[in-house]
């Protein structure tokens, strides 16, 4: 199988050290890290791990051994300086993200993997960027869905990167629709759910108690799951938010759809936040991700929890492995 492709995310952030310590672990899988090879270089001084890096030299990838990490160079514009981001390597933190889904698309890469990046650092680059959600998505050409998922609870977003005051209007019988039939999709191909039960939340509280607090619920959203209820898809909702992560509610569904983005994602980040993944649904690719940030008051000690990051690296592995199996089966 070719080799996973791990991005380090910002620079100045705690991915470059994050992908030391994943290189650290003994998890059978070839990475490849996408970044400058000077900048792991100096997190692995930072940790105070002896990696060996090993210039990619398109040769076929060998089995890894703990402490090896192959490295497609890709460099800084500047030297990072931790904590500090700076918008002057924007554009290789997008150059590393263009690679990974270009070469996932060529076969060159199984999946990528990516380590959190400074959002408003490359916006201040004058470059618009909403995340890698979206930059994937245009990059492929492809619709897609965000979603974290912890061993114990999946969210979709119905929305992502857009200020609070923009989703009522993004909420639309179409683009919900749409949205539900991805994740749908998905959670059969990727988590091998053949009838998947997907609860809808409510956008206003109480769902809306009626149309006393929003008429969102009664214009856009009941009708649009009644419709797909007649497709065959199994939801249940629009539930109200505030309950509908209760352990009794939990039972009824493999995965919530929630509104926006801070409508659920506490909930997974404040109960699982060392073992939750971010992945993209809709992608021709497979993309996961940690469910953190740059965390730049830790940037530059070390002392970063790899956790969430080595979780990504698993799930990538495990869904690279059962499209292959697919593939080959198919064959
Ligand atoms: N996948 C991604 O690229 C991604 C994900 C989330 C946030 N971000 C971006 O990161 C930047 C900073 O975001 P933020 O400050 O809201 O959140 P953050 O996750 O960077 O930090 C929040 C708190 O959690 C701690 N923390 C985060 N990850 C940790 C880890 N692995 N180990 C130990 N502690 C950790 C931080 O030290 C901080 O106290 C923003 O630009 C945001 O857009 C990127
Ligand atoms: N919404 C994500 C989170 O809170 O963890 C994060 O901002 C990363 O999104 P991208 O994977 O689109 O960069």
């Amino acid at each position: 199988m070719p080799p996973l492709a791990v991005t380090a995310g910002e620079p100045a952030g705690i991915g470059p050290e994050l992908l030391i310590r994943l290189a650290a672990t003994p998890l059978a899988a070839n990475f490849i890290a996408l970044t400058d090879r000077s900048l792991l270089e100096r997190a692995a001084a930072r940790c105070n791990l002896a990696v060996e890096l090993i210039d990619d030299d398109g040769a076929p990838v060998f089995e890894r051994r703990p402490g090896q990490l192959r490295v497609r160079h890709i460099p800084l514009a500047v030297p990072e300086v931790p904590g500090q981001p700076d918008p002057a390597n924007a554009r290789h933190v997008l150059a590393t993200l263009a690679e990974a889904a270009d070469g996932c698309q060529a076969g060159r890469y199984a999946a990528v993997v990516t380590a959190p990046l400074q959002k408003s650092s490359i916006n201040e680059a004058g470059i618009r960027f909403s995340g890698h959600t979206e930059f994937f998505a245009e990059r492929a050409g492809a619709e897609v869905v965000m979603m974290l998922a912890s061993p114990e609870l999946r969210v979709a977003l119905a929305t992502t990167h857009l200020p609070l005051s923009a989703v009522p209007a993004a909420i639309t019988r179409d683009g919900l629709g749409r949205v539900l039939r991805i994740v749908h999709r998905e959670l059969q191909a990727k988590f091998g759910l053949a009838d998947p039960r997907i609860a809808v939340l409510g956008l206003n509280p109480h769902a809306g108690e009626g149309g006393h607090l929003g008429r969102e619920e009664i214009d856009t959203v009941i009708p649009l799951l009644d419709s797909l209820r007649a497709e065959g898809l199994h939801l249940l909702g629009p539930l109200p938010a505030d309950t509908a992560f209760v352990p009794n509610q939990r039972e009824r569904y493999d995965a919530v759809l929630a509104m926006y983005h801070d409508q659920a994602l506490p909930v997974l980040k404040s109960e699982a936040f060392d073992r939750t993944v971010n992945l993209t649904l809709g992608l021709p690719f497979i993309r996961t991700s940690v469910d953190h940030g740059t965390a730049l008051d830790l940037a530059g000690t070390g002392r970063g929890d790899p956790s969430s990051l080595i979780a990504a690296a698993r799930m990538a592995l495990t869904l690279a492995e059962r499209r292959r199996a697919a593939a080959l089966g198919a064959a």
